[in-house]
């Protein structure tokens, strides 16, 4: 089996690159397999730009391939916060629970109407001697007024998935893969692989 290195510290992420690569035929390793690799600065002014700065600092660190994902959750009424700050929206500890709590106080007063929302996700690959090019999928859906599920991580519990109306904290992983941001993302990048790894 291959094996594919992503560059990233987030465990759910991990968790459903890990799922996702198997089903093609790699093996994952995460940053949590190599753990004196730098938490990257994640400086950029959009997902692509984070994800290409993740995967460059840890493919010239490693002198390897490397894909990295920028991801994160845009809702229209806060005119598309959290967005690249998703991870830290409550502070810099990055916690899931507060960071729920926030978006749910801020929206409690917005209509049903008002309250649809996207994930995106933004998949760097960078080589060594080649150009990074990067892919992404978005993920359409609606805010509820409380948790809903147990499922996925960060914000999957209050986020109505519409592709399959249900929160996405209730899918498996199989069936958020088929309609997440994510998944639609590594679609792209999935006949590329062979050739580049
Ligand atoms: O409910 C969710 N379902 C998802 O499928 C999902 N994908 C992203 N997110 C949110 O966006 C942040 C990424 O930020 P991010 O790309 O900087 O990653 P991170 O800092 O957590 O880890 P790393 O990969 O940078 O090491 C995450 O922490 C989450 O809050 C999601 N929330
Ligand atoms: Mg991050």
């Amino acid at each position: 089996m291959s094996e594919i290195i992503i560059a990233t510290k987030n465990k759910g992420k991990a968790e459903e690159f890990k799922k996702m690569f198997a089903s093609l035929g790699y093996e994952v390793k995460t940053l949590h397999d190599y753990p004196d690799m730098p938490d990257v600065e994640e400086t950029g002014t959009t997902f692509e730009e984070n994800a290409v700065l993740k995967a460059e600092e840890i493919s010239r660190l490693m002198n390897r391939p490397v894909i990295a994902d920028d991801s994160g959750l845009s809702i229209d009424a806060l005119e598309g916060r959290p967005g690249i700050f998703s991870a830290r929206y409550a502070g810099e500890e990055k916690n899931d629970e507060a960071n729920i709590d926030k978006v749910l106080e801020e929206m409690k007063h917005i209509p049903e109407e008002k309250r649809d929302a996207r994930f995106y996700c933004a998949l760097a690959v960078a080589i060594p001697g080649k150009k990074t090019y990067t892919v992404s999928g978005t993920c359409e859906g609606k805010i509820l007024y409380a948790r809903k599920g147990t499922n996925g991580f960060g914000y999957d519990p209050i986020f109505w998935a519409n592709a399959k109306n249900k929160a996405m904290a209730e899918l498996t992983s199989e069936e958020k893969a088929a309609i997440s941001h994510r998944g639609h993302a590594l679609k792209q990048l999935e006949k590329d692989l062979p050739t580049i790894l």
